[in-house]
């Protein structure tokens, strides 16, 4: 069985403040983008897992795919199975890629096995994976509050904006990134900012709490962010912790030369 799980961007990150069990409440919009891996998962003699495409760092035995694979076995009798990821999405770019390649595992063993459970139970699996597993098992635009696995109803249509993507080869630790914020309450009004204000006002009013720190360590980056304005984004910001940044276009822009050393993906939404 077969499976291309996405990424995700921020539209607006606001850490509101940090809880008693070390993690830190959030309001933000997650947003599916179409930057895809590749998981692949059929029955095999013994459990197996082999990567391709870009190099995962740390243990292979500590990926993602296989805690969720470990997960479920706790609760359901799974035969063993072969799983191969081919890795396209950058890490450590505040894309979600490990959390989607998660939260696809459970969805696809969920069918293989015929385990029948549903998008809530599944959700339930995935917070235990990471924050924001559980947004990619509906997968859909929403406003996320709580650790990043509550969400509510966000009516936002982004189809047939281009979308231009920049991985800068910086690679940023999320808990690291964590540490470094001074959480602000309270909530900024993301969803009221999304829904009734247009795109181009965006910039003027949504706000991602990791770039001051981010872009203090890595002046790069507010580079690249003016880049995109310069090339015409109607609003451009860093994804998630970072180091990714984005840029939403009424028309695909000519990119400069300088992108051609990063990781960059574009295209309509849809
Ligand atoms: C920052 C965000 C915003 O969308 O995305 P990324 O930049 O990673 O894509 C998420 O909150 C990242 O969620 P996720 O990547 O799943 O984080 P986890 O694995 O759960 O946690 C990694 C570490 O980040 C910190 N953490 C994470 C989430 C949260 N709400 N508060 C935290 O303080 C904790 O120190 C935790 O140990
Ligand atoms: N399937 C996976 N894909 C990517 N990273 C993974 C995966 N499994 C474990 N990881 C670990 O998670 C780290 C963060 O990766 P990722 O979730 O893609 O980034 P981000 O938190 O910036 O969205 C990686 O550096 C890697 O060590």
């Amino acid at each position: 069985m077969l499976s291309f799980p996405n990424a995700k961007i921020n539209l607006g990150l606001n850490i509101i403040e940090k809880r008693k069990d070390g993690f830190h409440n959030l309001e933000s919009c997650f947003y599916p983008v179409p930057w895809h891996d590749v998981l692949e998962i059929v029955p095999s003699q013994k459990l197996s897992f082999q990567i391709t495409g870009l190099e995962i760092p740390g243990d292979p035995m500590e990926n993602l795919c296989l805690k969720a694979y470990r997960l479920l076995a706790e609760d359901f009798d799974l035969e063993p199975v072969s799983i191969h990821l081919h890795k396209i999405i950058p890490m450590g770019a505040g894309l979600g890629g490990g959390s989607s390649d998660a939260a696809a595992t459970l969805k696809l063993l969920n069918q293989l096995f015929t385990l029948d459970l549903d998008e809530e139970t599944l959700a339930g699996y995935a917070s235990e994976i990471g924050s924001d597993c559980a947004f990619f098992i509906k997968n859909a635009a929403t406003l996320a509050h709580g650790k990043g696995d509550q969400f509510l109803k966000i009516t936002i249509n982004l189809a047939e904006k281009y979308l231009v993507l920049v991985y800068p080869n910086i690679h940023v630790n999320t808990a690291v990134a964590y540490s470094g914020i001074i959480p602000q309450k309270p909530s900024h009004g993301i969803a009221k900012i999304i829904e009734n204000e247009p795109l181009s006002s965006w910039k003027d009013q949504l706000t991602n709490d990791f770039e001051h720190g981010i872009f203090k360590q890595h002046p790069s980056l507010t580079h690249i962010k003016a880049t995109l304005y310069q090339l015409g984004a109607a609003y451009a910001s860093m994804s998630g912790s970072g180091s990714a940044l984005f840029g939403l276009f009424e028309q695909m822009p000519q990119l400069p030369e300088e992108f051609d050393n990063y990781l960059v993906w574009k295209g309509q939404l849809s």
